[in-house]
């Protein structure tokens, strides 16, 4: 396969994963995304400027995860090697559980579809199997390439993910906190067996949240109920846990995003004043969280060419 471009630039949403019972599944694409533009260069050089998010820390060379994955994406149509030059503006925090790994690996293979003589052969159903393996789980990277809510599963060692079309009275507040937890670190802590009740429980509660996300937003607070991840990963981050059930006490629908530590609350507009206010109280006198109202984002990653 022949690149038919020098020139792309992608934008792609930030993820929430899991809402709640949707462990490895759910997810939802946020309002808040990551620029790339990737220019080929006459060389076998890779150039990586970071601006915002990872500036001084992320690689800016072929191990720079965006790199890895637009590799990963021309390689597997064959397409020849070419030198890089990414100039990556980065808005999604690292570590926090609003899918900035995923992100990463979306705008790497989009970026690589922009440069080929035909985009089609990376289509959005080879985009999440490459991006479901290299990130380990699709329930990121399937809203950051499709946008709006999606429920991804894997058959047959292939990735799929169906889209749903969330009610407009749905809307999104994270909470932010300055620390960050690696993904890797908040799925070490999960226990490989279940008790059967607690799967039961929370299988009904990843149905009901389905409906309630399409179709009767008033059920959120019941359908985010969880059983399978949020308790065990607590050891893990308390303030974020403390957080989660403060907020679902006052009738808040509060869950951990993604591996957290950011805390995500779905809810309806008409309730976003209720919401704020509860906030200001419970926050009163804490530092070290950043309150964002991301709309959601219903489109999904995009790449032009230039
Ligand atoms: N835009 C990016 N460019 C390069 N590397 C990135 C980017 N976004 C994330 N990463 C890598 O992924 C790590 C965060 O991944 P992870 O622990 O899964 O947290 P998150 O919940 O933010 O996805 C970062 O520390 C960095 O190594
Ligand atoms: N299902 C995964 C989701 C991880 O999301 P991230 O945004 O924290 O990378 C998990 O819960 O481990």
């Amino acid at each position: 396969m022949r690149l038919g471009a020098d020139h792309v630039r992608v934008q792609v949403p930030a993820t929430s994963a899991n809402l709640g019972p949707g462990f490895d599944s759910l997810g939802l694409a946020l309002g808040h995304h990551d620029h790339l533009e990737v220019r080929t260069i006459d060389s076998d050089e890779v150039r990586v400027d970071v601006v915002g998010e990872g500036a001084g820390e992320v690689p800016s060379d072929e191990r720079h995860l965006v790199v890895r994955s637009l590799r990963r994406g021309l390689d597997h149509v064959g397409a020849p090697r070419t030198g890089l030059h990414l100039s990556c503006t980065n808005r999604i925090p690292h570590g926090r559980g609003m899918g900035s790994s995923a992100a990463a690996v979306v705008s790497g293979l989009l970026a690589a579809r922009g440069l080929l003589e035909d985009p089609a052969s990376l289509d959005d159903a080879t985009v999440l199997a490459l991006a479901t393996e290299l990130e380990g789980h699709p329930d990121n990277a399937a809203p950051a390439i499709y946008g709006g809510a999606t429920v991804a599963w894997t058959s047959g060692g292939a990735a799929r993910a169906a889209r749903l079309e969330v009610h407009p009275d749905v809307e999104t507040t994270v909470v932010v906190p300055v620390v960050r937890l690696a993904t890797s670190t908040a799925r070490g802590v999960l226990p490989s067996v279940v008790p059967h009740v607690d799967a039961a429980f929370t299988a009904g509660r990843a149905a009901l949240l389905v409906h309630a996300l399409a179709s009767d937003p008033s059920l959120l607070l019941d359908a985010t109920e969880d059983r399978l991840h949020q308790g065990y990963r607590s050891s893990v981050m308390t303030s974020t846990w403390e957080l989660v059930e403060r907020l679902r006490e006052r009738g808040e629908a509060a869950t951990v995003s993604g591996a957290g530590p950011t805390v995500l609350v779905m809810g309806r507009r008409q309730d976003r004043a209720r919401l704020d206010a509860v906030l200001d109280e419970i926050l009163a006198g804490s530092s070290g969280w950043a309150v964002l109202h991301p709309e959601i984002d219903r489109s999904g990653a995009t790449v032009d060419r230039l």
